[in-house]
Parts: structure tokens; C-alpha cells; sequence
């Protein structure tokens, strides 16, 4: 029992390294890389705590290097799904039961460890599985990773505190109590914050999770759980599974005791979830709680106030930093007459130094695509653009997949606003741009705001503040994280909650205390210190 209400420690934003050449940051990390990359890692589901292998054994791809063979990992079957759900609901009252600061106190000891201990380990297993450049995997794996843990934290005090008032003569409380029932975490494979994150804040809360991580993902996943059990985390409650996606949804989807999805990865898969919870609602105990942050076609916006230089930035590091394989990338620009010469040539200039290559070499702003089929999604949409007669490649275009899965930043210039490229996700380092004439601005907007069906980031470029304010008012609705005068990638926790609604999403903003209700069922109680004995009102006599 707690005999204290306590405070936890005070949280700032994990500073991000700079990892400058020649600085011990940079030689600790690329070591440890090496040293990782020649190793041969044999990574086994976690249930309940315990190891578990099986006899089907998948070996683990680098998307820098697809033949080189660093390891694999043992895949489940449904009997493994079966055997987490019963360990995580076995462990579920013990787990909720325990004084939240015992709870919480793991997940900040975890945070330290990858701040400390852990940091070139999760860094460099993120660099190899992943393919993200130094700075994209710091702020990623480490940083953000980090401020999740520790943001949360303070979230679920702050949460707690939450209590109504009490009228003369009473006291009302309420309590956050976790779902009833187990929670389910289904995670993508482009961020490792995003992957830890998901099944943490969850248990934080008291609640016990099944995760399936993406298949491209084990990797940091791994050292994820490596981590979380050596902070303490008790057996059964986060149980890690390596099965079918869709399988592993069928058989979830339909238990009585599923109480919660937190998913983040394409819009499809998450509709099709949610469909199949629909099918079963009448199985469950509970109405289960639906937390999806999907896919995106991000947009940015230049006004002709615009300085075009801030705009050809915004668009080279939105669109193609980590290989636009971020669901906020910049992948539409649209561009006004006046102003196009001067972003072109801007972006020119910026994309002509661009290295592309292994991780490894801290030099290269852009690594690998994830696997062959993304990179053969990203070569047919650079095909047809090439061949159409509404669109040109005007940067880029190239495509190598001999040693590893490499797209050249490519940029498709479309005379057409609704050419295929500007309004379907890609998901890779292909940005598409349209010219508005200036005096179409407003004009603009709505063709922005109606072009896809998504709605997660979007960006403004302008020194105009009538034009902000317009595009303010007229793009409300297509972005659940709108910049001015910024790219529309990097929200940091604590400071741009994230997550976007149409068919982005729930708009939960993980990394928030909103997302954190989502995970509680309140329950209310009311104290009567002198209860009436008698049902007569007073001028009844
Ligand atoms: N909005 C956000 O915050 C956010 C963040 C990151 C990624 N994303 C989105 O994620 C996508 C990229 O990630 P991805 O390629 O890993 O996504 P994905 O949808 O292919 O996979 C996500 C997870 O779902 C699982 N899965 C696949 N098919 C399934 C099925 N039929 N039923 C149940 N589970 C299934 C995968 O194994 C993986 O664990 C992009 O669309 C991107 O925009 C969104
Ligand atoms: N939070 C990240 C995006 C995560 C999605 O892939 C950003 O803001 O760039």
C-alpha cells in the first residue's frame, strides 16, 4: 500500500546527441554497430517471461545489405498467441494491484538504462534492422523513445490527480482502473519509440498487453523487452509474440476477455481490425477500446510570401529524411508560380550533396528502403511518373537493389493536382509537387484539404499572416499536426502531441495524456457521511 500522494521526477526532453565526426559518440556507436553486424543473434518470442523457440526460424534482413545474414528469430503459430493471452489475463491482477509508483518506477528505470547503458545498443540494433542514419535513429530509438517513458509517467500522475469536487457532506473520488481484460499492441516497423511505446504505456496503467511487433522490427524490439525485463518488468505482462499479423488479429479479435487494440501502421490493416471487432462485439466482456494511428499523404503549402529557401528545406528534410518512411513526411508540395524557380533551385543545390549509402557511414543522409516491396512500390509509382504524360521525375529516379534496397530521393513533378502520386500514400523517398498560380491561393487550399482522404501532418510556408491565418481556417480539418513555417516531420513528446484524424486515425495523440485515457476505465465512488433517514424532501415536512 502507498502511504504517501507522491510527486515523480521532474521531466525535460532527453537532450539528442550530436554525434560529430571523430567525437567519442560517434566511434562508441559505429563500434557497437560492427560489432552487432557480425554478430549472429537468435531472438526468441518472450512469454510469460520465458524464452520461447520454436523450429521455424527466419533469418533477419538488413535493408542496407539484404544477403548478409545477422541472425534470425523464431516465429510463432497460434498456440503461442493462446499461451500469451492466458499468461498475460494470469498475471493481470497482480499486476493491476501493485501501488502505481511500483508500476511506473520500472518504465523510468528503463528510460535511464537507454539513456545510459543501452543507448548504442537500441541505437545501432535500429541503425542494422531499420536502416536510419546516426541522427534519425537518435532521435528516434533513444530520444524519443525516452521522453515516452518518462513523459507518461508524469501523464499517468497527473491523470491520477484528476479527482471532482465533493459537495458539503461527502467525498467523491474517482479511479483509473486498468481494462478489464487483456490489450493488444501492434506495432510498425519505422519508428522504435513508436514500438515500445505502444505495449508501455498500456501496462504503465496497470493493464497486461500482448505485442506483435512488425517483422521488421525484431530486431530493436528485442532489446526493447531486454531492457524493460532488467528494469524489473514482472512475467506476463508484456508478452511478445512473433505470429501472423493477420492471423494473430483473427484469433485476438474474437477473445471475450480483448479489451483493447493500440495499434499505429497502415490504414487498411487498422480498418480491417476494427471491422472485425465490430463483427464481434457482442463476444466481449467490455466494449473494447480502438486506438489506430494509420498512414498519411502530408502535405506543405508555399504562399507567395514564402521564403523559398525555408520552403526547399522544409521539403528535402520532410520528404526524405529516414527515406520519407515517416507517416508525417512531406510527400505533396504545393508550389506557386512566382516562387518555383527559386525552389527548385534551392532544392537543387541541397539534394546534389546528397549521400545515399549504409548507415554505417555516418555521411549518408539517406540509407535503405525497408524491404523489396516497398522498394518495388517506390520503383513502379518513379516508372509511371516517368512514362505519363502528367508528370516528370525532375530529381532523382534512380533505384539500385543489388547489394541492399536503395531509391534515390526522387522528386515528380505533376501538371495534373490529382495525379496518382500526389494523392496515394507511398510510404518512400518519392516527393510529389504541383504549381498553383499565385492568384490561386485560396483555391489552393481547398484542393489541398480535399485531395486525399488522409489527414495527419501538413505544413505552411508564408510571411503572410492574413495567408496563415486563411490556411489556419481552411486546412482545420486536414491534419492532426499543422506547422507554419516548418516541415511537417519531428513532433517531440511533451511539446507537438501527434496523431491525425480521417483516415489517419483516432487522434489519440500517443505520448499525451489523452492517449492515456483511453487505457483506464474510471470508476466513481461517492462517500455520504451522514446519510438522510428519511426519503421525505425538506418542505415535504
Ligand atoms: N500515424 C502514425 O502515428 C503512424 C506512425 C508510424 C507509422 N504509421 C503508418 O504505418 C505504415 C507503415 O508501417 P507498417 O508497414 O509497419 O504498417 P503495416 O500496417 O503493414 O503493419 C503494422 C503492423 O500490423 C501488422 N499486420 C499486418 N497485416 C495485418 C493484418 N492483416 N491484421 C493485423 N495485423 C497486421 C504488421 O505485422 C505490423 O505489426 C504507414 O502507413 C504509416 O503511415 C503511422
Ligand atoms: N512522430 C513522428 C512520426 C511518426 C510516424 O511515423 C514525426 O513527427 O515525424
Amino acid at each position: 500500500m502507498t502511504k504517501a500522494i507522491s510527486d515523480v521526477p521532474v521531466v525535460l526532453n532527453e537532450p539528442v546527441r550530436t554525434y560529430e565526426p571523430g567525437s567519442s559518440e560517434v566511434n562508441n556507436l559505429i563500434s557497437t554497430y560492427k560489432k552487432m553486424w557480425n554478430e549472429k543473434v537468435e531472438i526468441p518470442m518472450i512469454i510469460n517471461g520465458k524464452q520461447v523457440k520454436t523450429d521455424t526460424k527466419v533469418q533477419l534482413q538488413s535493408p542496407q545489405d539484404h544477403a548478409h545474414d545477422f541472425g534470425f528469430y523464431y516465429k510463432g503459430d497460434m498456440s503461442h498467441v493462446d499461451e500469451a493471452i492466458n499468461t498475460a489475463l494470469a498475471a493481470r491482477q497482480k499486476w493491476a494491484d501493485l501501488a502505481w509508483e511500483q508500476r511506473v518506477s520500472i518504465f523510468l528505470k528503463a528510460a535511464d538504462l537507454f539513456a545510459g547503458p543501452y543507448r548504442d545498443k537500441i541505437n545501432a540494433a535500429t541503425m542494422i534492422g531499420q536502416s536510419k542514419n546516426v541522427h534519425q535513429t537518435e532521435i528516434d530509438a533513444a530520444c524519443e523513445f525516452i521522453d515516452f517513458l518518462r513523459f507518461n509517467v508524469e501523464f499517468v500522475r497527473e491523470m491520477y490527480a484528476e479527482q471532482p469536487i465533493s459537495d458539503e457532506g461527502m467525498w467523491n473520488r474517482v479511479e483509473y482502473r486498468p481494462l478489464e481484460g487483456f490489450t493488444f499492441a501492434v506495432t510498425p516497423f519505422n519508428f522504435t519509440a513508436i514500438s515500445g511505446n505502444l505495449p508501455s504505456c498500456m501496462a504503465m496503467l496497470g493493464n497486461v498487453v500482448l505485442w506483435k511487433p512488425s517483422d521488421k522490427q525484431i530486431f530493436s524490439a528485442n532489446i526493447i523487452m531486454e531492457v524493460f525485463r532488467e528494469a524489473g518488468l514482472p512475467d506476463g505482462v508484456i508478452n511478445m509474440v512473433f505470429t501472423d499479423g493477420k492471423e494473430t488479429a483473427e484469433k485476438v479479435l474474437q477473445h471475450p476477455d480483448f479489451a483493447g487494440l493500440h495499434f499505429t501502421g497502415s490504414t487498411k490493416v487498422f480498418q480491417s481490425m476494427w471491422k472485425q471487432i465490430g463483427d464481434n462485439i457482442h463476444k466481449y466482456k467490455t466494449y473494447p477500446r480502438i486506438v489506430g494511428e494509420t498512414g498519411g499523404k502530408d502535405f506543405v503549402i508555399a504562399h507567395p510570401s514564402a521564403h523559398p529557401e525555408a520552403v526547399a528545406t522544409g521539403l528535402v528534410r520532410g520528404a526524405f529524411e529516414y527515406q520519407g518512411q515517416k507517416c508525417s513526411a512531406a510527400s505533396r508540395a504545393y508550389i506557386p508560380k512566382s516562387l518555383w524557380n527559386a525552389v527548385k533551385s534551392s532544392m537543387e543545390a541541397q539534394l546534389k550533396t546528397i549521400k545515399i549509402g549504409s548507415p554505417e557511414d555516418p555521411s549518408n543522409f539517406v540509407n535503405a528502403v525497408i524491404d523489396k516491396n516497398s522498394f518495388e512500390k517506390c520503383k513502379g509509382y518513379i516508372e509511371r511518373a516517368k512514362s505519363s504524360k502528367d508528370a516528370e521525375v525532375i530529381f532523382g529516379g534512380n533505384c539500385d537493389d543489388s547489394k541492399g534496397w536503395f531509391v534515390e530521393p526522387t522528386v515528380i513533378l505533376a501538371s495534373d493536382a490529382h495525379y496518382e502520386s500526389i494523392c496515394e500514400e507511398i510510404f518512400g523517398p518519392i516527393l510529389s509537387i504541383y504549381v498553383y498560380e499565385d492568384e490561386d491561393w485560396s483555391k489552393t487550399l481547398k484542393l489541398v484539404d480535399e485531395t486525399s482522404p488522409y489527414a495527419l501532418t501538413g505544413a505552411v510556408f508564408s510571411q503572410d499572416r492574413y495567408a496563415i491565418e486563411e490556411a489556419y481556417k481552411a486546412l482545420e480539418n486536414a491534419a492532426g499536426n499543422f506547422y507554419i513555417n516548418d516541415k511537417p516531420t519531428g513532433a517531440v513528446v511533451g511539446q507537438q502531441p501527434f496523431g491525425g484524424a480521417r483516415a489517419s486515425g483516432t487522434n489519440d495523440k500517443a505520448g499525451s495524456k489523452m492517449n492515456l485515457m483511453r487505457w483506464v476505465s474510471v470508476r466513481t465512488i461517492k462517500e455520504t457521511f451522514n446519510p438522510p433517514k428519511n426519503y421525505k424532501y425538506p418542505y415535504l415536512g
